[in-house]
């Protein structure tokens, strides 16, 4: 059975591959290529296009897996030291574009013993395909370390990823043995950081952390399926107080989801709140078409809600809290909410098992992972959303739940009667 499969993935991964190189012909996009002056962003804009990538990813994948075996799939090399020094020492701003520098002098440059830097290097250009190396001794840029020179975005979700995220992992069963909680305090993120207090709170006094957190939070809202559009265009906006209606944006950050809505709904307004630092200054970065209809107001969700609106938007806040956080922060809302006030969440989904494809399960369990470790919390099916409103209030009746095609995120809505 193993060999028919193999020759299917195999089949599969030419017939989609050749459907994204013939559109990329078609439409004059640059090939896919590792060289330091390859694309990044493959734009590719139609629906069609997109699946047969994806479905040449799957196929490789598990081709991959298939040919390893089973014994090989078991001792993955999940290493994120090369990567973490990359980000610690900047080593891809020490680089020219199209230039070149040899270990030596980057081991100087960086401050780093050469041995160490020659293997952190060499590690990430067969693992990841960072950097590269033209002539033995000598190190240029690829494509993805040259977008670490040119992107900070991507700059600061690499140190999210491996100053943190990483360090939290190793630290998640410690974290469980020791404390036996499902509080924010209480995780493996607590142990690696050395810290009673939770994430949000530490935040506050370690501004840089929370501008990459951020930054990080930004890298991602840019990615295909979490694009801000497809809240924008997934919610009947237009039909929220006869599109004059008022959206409270709770835990908004610096207000660019309330930015997107705003610019396709010109008669809608916005409240956006947040913790303190996290605002401050934000209301004089918004764009000047939108700046009057968005508000920044401090406020923490623990605490009674002080505004009365049509909707309660909660996008990517919830999936960083315990089922009995959820609850408190929803009876938190509830006082403000007339009949007929709805939460609108926007946040990740949980299907069964095989129903998403590889790839985008693989993302969700991925991030249902990171939650555990981060705050002791977890992302939901349909049921447990379903469950966590009846909790909060017995008045949420009708929760739907829905992902707007393309999306990774999903919108869950109820409505309080
Ligand atoms: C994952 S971010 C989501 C931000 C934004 N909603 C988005 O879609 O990108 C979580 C946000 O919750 C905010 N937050 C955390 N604890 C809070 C609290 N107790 N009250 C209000 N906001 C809080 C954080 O400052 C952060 O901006």
């Amino acid at each position: 059975m193993t060999s028919i499969r193999i020759a299917e993935l195999a089949f599969l991964i030419k017939e989609n591959t050749f459907k994204v190189d013939e559109y990329m012909r078609r439409n004059g996009l640059p090939s896919p290529t590792f060289d330091e002056d390859g694309p990044v962003d493959f734009k590719i804009q139609s629906r069609e296009i997109q699946e047969a990538r994806a479905i040449a990813i799957d196929s490789t994948l598990e081709l991959h897996q298939l040919l390893l075996g089973p014994a090989l799939c078991l001792r993955p090399v999940l290493n994120g030291t090369s990567l973490q020094a990359i980000y610690r020492y900047d080593i891809a701003s020490k680089i020219p574009i199209h230039g070149e520098v040899s270990f030596k002098e980057l081991a100087h440059k960086c401050g780093l013993n050469e041995i160490h830097l020659r293997r952190f290097l060499r590690f990430a250009m067969v693992w990841h395909r960072v950097f590269q190396e033209p002539r033995k001794g000598i190190v240029a840029h690829t494509a993805a370390s040259r977008k670490l020179v040119e992107d900070p975005l991507a700059r600061a979700g690499l140190g999210y990823m491996f100053d943190e995220v990483w360090q939290s992992f190793a630290q998640t069963f410690e974290a469980m043995d020791t404390f036996q909680s499902d509080e924010p305090n209480k995780t493996g993120w607590n142990l690696s950081q050395h810290t009673e207090k939770p994430t949000w709170e530490y935040y506050a006094s370690h501004p840089e952390m929370a501008s990459r957190f951020a930054a990080s939070m930004s890298l991602f809202s840019d990615s295909i399926g979490a694009s801000p559009s497809f809240l924008v265009q997934g919610y009947p906006w237009s039909s929220i107080g006869d599109g004059r209606g008022t959206i409270v944006d709770v835990g908004g950050s610096r207000g660019f989801q309330c930015v997107a809505i705003a610019q396709s709904f010109p008669d809608l307004h916005f409240v956006v709140q947040d913790l303190p630092d996290m605002i401050d200054g934000a209301k004089n970065a918004l764009p000047t078409n939108v700046e009057s209809r968005i508000s920044f107001m401090e406020h923490d969700f623990f605490t009674e809600q002080p505004v009365s609106a049509d909707i309660y938007l909660f996008r990517i806040i919830f999936h960083n809290w315990s089922d009995a956080n959820v609850i408190k922060i929803l009876k938190a809302t509830v006082p403000a909410m007339q009949s007929g006030a709805r939460v609108v969440v926007n946040d990740y989904l949980i299907l069964e098992p095989g129903i998403l494809p590889p790839i985008r399960e693989r993302e969700v369990r991925a991030m249902d992972m990171i939650m555990l470790s981060l705050f002791n919390s977890r992302e939901r099916e349909k049921e447990d959303w379903q469950s966590i409103f009846q909790q909060a209030d017995a008045r949420f009746t009708n929760v739907k739940v829905w992902v707007p095609e393309g999306a990774t995120l999903a919108i869950i809505e109820a409505t309080l009667e």
